[in-house]
């Protein structure tokens, strides 16, 4: 089944502490956004690429994808002032009966095979996500208290890509806009719905680059990638 993908890509990075958008950073030579794009531009079940990218970046977003030869990206957006503002400028682009994937521009490890088991259930269950089990014990805390430890067995760590029915998830983001609701994925505006989301269990290598530390993750992913080929 084909899909279309919207990469935000108009945040600030400002943990990452780079002085600068850190979908600009370097990876091997090549600007992080680029591993990220060229990932589904590689996917054979990828129909096209809407890239949501700062105002007074787009225009260093279209000549980079020209430069490394980028050919799916059909759209690039204006972002907003949170991710979910990005995300459903991006929805907002498309249309109706296709499936929809939203991923970080931020995670450029995600795989062709956690991507095809995703649509899979995306068209079973109309909304699927991404996730790991979480390694560490979670507590809920507050004011330097413990208040509460989690079952760890029902805890996962959600990562994107996120995939969806259209219509379900455009319905989420419009609405979500509409009552003011925030949420840190999109998948929890769908169960905001009250829509089932189906969980694909991914890997533990797709990261999110957030702060400096996971610069060194990255590299250390890249070599072992680079060793496996
Ligand atoms: N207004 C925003 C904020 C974030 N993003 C994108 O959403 C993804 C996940 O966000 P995050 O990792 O938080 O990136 P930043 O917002 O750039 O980081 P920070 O919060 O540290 O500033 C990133 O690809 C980022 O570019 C976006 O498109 N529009
Ligand atoms: C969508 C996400 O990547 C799932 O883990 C994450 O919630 C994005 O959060 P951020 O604070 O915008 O980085």
């Amino acid at each position: 089944m084909n899909y279309s993908v919207v990469i935000p890509a108009a945040g600030q990075g400002k943990r990452m502490r780079a002085g600068k958008n850190k979908q600009f950073l370097e990876l091997r030579g090549e600007p992080l956004i680029i591993h990220t794009l060229r990932l589904f531009d590689e996917d054979a079940s990828c129909e096209q690429i809407v890239l949501v990218a700062n105002q007074d970046e787009i225009e260093t977003m279209r000549e980079l994808v020209k430069q490394y030869g980028i050919s799916k990206v059909s759209a690039i957006l204006k972002g907003g002032k949170e991710r979910q503002d990005s995300v459903r400028h991006g929805i907002e682009c498309l249309t109706e009966d296709q499936i929809v994937l939203v991923h970080d521009g931020a995670r450029p490890f995600i795989t062709h095979e956690v991507i095809s088991r995703l649509v899979t259930n995306a068209m079973k269950h109309g909304a699927a996500i991404v996730a790991v089990p979480v390694k560490d014990t979670i507590k809920r805390v507050k004011e330097g208290l413990v208040m509460e430890t989690q079952k760890r067995e029902e805890l996962w760590s959600v990562q994107t890509p996120q995939a969806f029915k259209w219509s379900l998830i455009s319905e989420a983001h419009q609405k979500a806009c509409e009552h003011n609701v925030i949420g840190t994925d999109d998948a929890s505006l769908v169960e905001w719905l009250g829509h089932e989301v189906s969980i694909v269990e991914g890997d533990y290598q797709n990261i999110k680059l957030t702060t400096p530390d996971d610069l060194l993750f990255a590299e250390a992913i890249l070599t072992e990638r680079e060793r496996k080929r």
